[in-house]
């Protein structure tokens, strides 16, 4: 994915040294992990609902319950190839309905006709005898075996009637609801409108492309942020990479028209690090200041006037990684008026050390029943995550063995 790249200053910019440690209004410093990620998932209003056609359904969350237009099946049907027979055999065979054609004229007693599966069945029709179960000889048929069986008729009404709940309001459109709204008589389903989400990539040692020279650090955020954004019903509404200069991240974050600013990097205290300075200058409010966990403790949520979300993500890709899951992931699902996500929750085996101070977060596998640590990660590499199936939550206590809460990651 190309990202625009915001005017790289040839001179530095005024405040471009200016001090981010100048007074910033703190929230709960180092707030626990389980609060953080919790507020984010649970402070957002939902975005306005729209129609949107079947097509673009999926992935939107539903706004309203979708509910059955359509009797289903709309009238009795066969469910098998065979003879719709009426009576006690032998049947005389009086004619022949293929799907899409109408049903038969009624039947009498004693009499069938041919029928294929999917087609309407005659008034007067007992039952489908399926053709591996008729001996025909010319027009006459008789059951090659006996006994009771099914009646082998789909009823009418019998899987769905009008009116009927297909899902309710917060439930994301899959692709097996997306086919069964369709099956329903449904042309649009009404949803959640998508986040839409713009990452800001900061720093002046980042490249877009190719390979970094000495001093250079390809951006990886931009295309993990894209596809976990998307991933999660959220679109994507244009990267760039803003260097290292308050006055150029105050511009982007003030330019916004969209609903979730992600900034990467500038979120630690260091010189170059404007976040915090552009974000209470710019009047935000502060909801998340720093997280109790690790890696990625360097974490933000703060809401700029107007309702505008940011979301700022530590600039060491395994730990923005970290940020993204615990706030990025459940903002994007209120917004789309998703409850929370209950974790799944396993044994976790393998090397982590619990972090004394708060939460650790781990990559690991998932495999019979359990996770496995991924040994190996560090805050600034995404080797060991790149593999993983999820990121466990090992509270400070956790000792091998124990259960632990797991993130997918995608
Ligand atoms: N004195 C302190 N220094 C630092 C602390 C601290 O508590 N006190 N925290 C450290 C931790 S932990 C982290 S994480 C980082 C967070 O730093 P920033 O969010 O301000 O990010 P940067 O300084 O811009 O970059 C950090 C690191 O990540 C690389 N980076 C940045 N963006 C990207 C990207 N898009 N793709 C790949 N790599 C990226 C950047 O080159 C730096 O190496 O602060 C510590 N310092
Ligand atoms: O917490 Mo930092 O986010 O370790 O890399």
């Amino acid at each position: 994915m190309g990202s625009e790249v915001i005017a790289v200053p040839t001179s530095p910019g005024t405040d471009a040294h200016a001090s981010p440690h100048a007074a910033v209004p703190r929230v709960e410093a180092g707030m626990s992990w389980h609060r953080a990620h919790r507020l984010a998932g649970t402070l957002p209003h939902p975005l306005a609902a729209e129609r949107v056609p079947l097509a673009r359904a999926h992935g939107h969350t539903l706004a309203e319950p979708a509910t059955s237009a359509a009797l289903l099946p709309g009238t009795d049907t066969a469910a098998m190839d065979g003879y719709a027979i009426s009576g006690r055999a032998p049947w005389r065979v009086v004619g022949r309905t293929l799907a899409g054609q109408p049903a038969h004229v009624p039947l009498a007693p004693g009499t069938a006709v041919e029928i294929a599966t999917g087609a309407p069945v005659p008034p007067g029709a007992d039952a489908v005898l399926p053709v591996e179960r008729c001996h025909v000889d010319g027009d006459t048929v008789t059951p090659s075996e006996t006994g009771p069986g099914r009646t082998h008729i789909r009823y009418a009404g019998e899987d769905l009637t009008p009116g009927r709940l297909l899902a309710p309001a917060g439930t994301r459109v899959t692709a097996t609801l997306a086919g069964l709204a369709a099956h329903a008589g449904l042309d649009e389903l009404t949803v959640h409108r998508s986040p839409r989400v713009r990452l800001a990539a900061t720093g002046d040692e980042i490249i877009g492309s190719g390979v970094p020279a000495a001093g250079q650090v390809r951006d990886a955020l931009t295309p993990l942020l894209t596809a976990l954004l998307t991933g999660t019903g959220g679109t994507l509404a244009g990267a760039v990479h803003v260097p290292d200069r308050a006055d150029l991240l105050a511009a982007e974050l003030a330019s916004a028209d969209w609903d979730v600013t992600a900034v990467t990097g500038s979120s630690s205290v260091g010189r170059a690090d404007h976040l915090h300075s552009v974000l209470t200058r710019a009047g935000a409010r502060w909801h998340v200041d720093g997280v109790a966990c690790r890696p990625g403790h360097p974490q933000a949520l703060a809401e700029l006037p107007g309702g505008r979300w940011v979301v700022g993500l530590p600039g060491n890709p395994y730990a923005a990684l970290v940020g993204a899951v615990t706030l990025l992931r459940p903002l994007l699902d209120a917004l789309q008026g998703r409850a929370p996500r209950e974790p799944l929750r396993l044994p976790v085996t393998g090397k982590a050390e619990p972090y004394d101070g708060g939460t650790r977060l781990v990559p690991v596998h998932l495999a019979d029943g359990r996770a496995t640590v991924v040994p190996g990660s560090r805050p600034a590499s995404l080797l060991s995550a790149a593999t993983a199936d999820a990121l466990a939550v090992i509270p400070s206590g956790w000792a091998q063995g124990d259960a632990a809460d797991l993130l997918p990651v995608q």
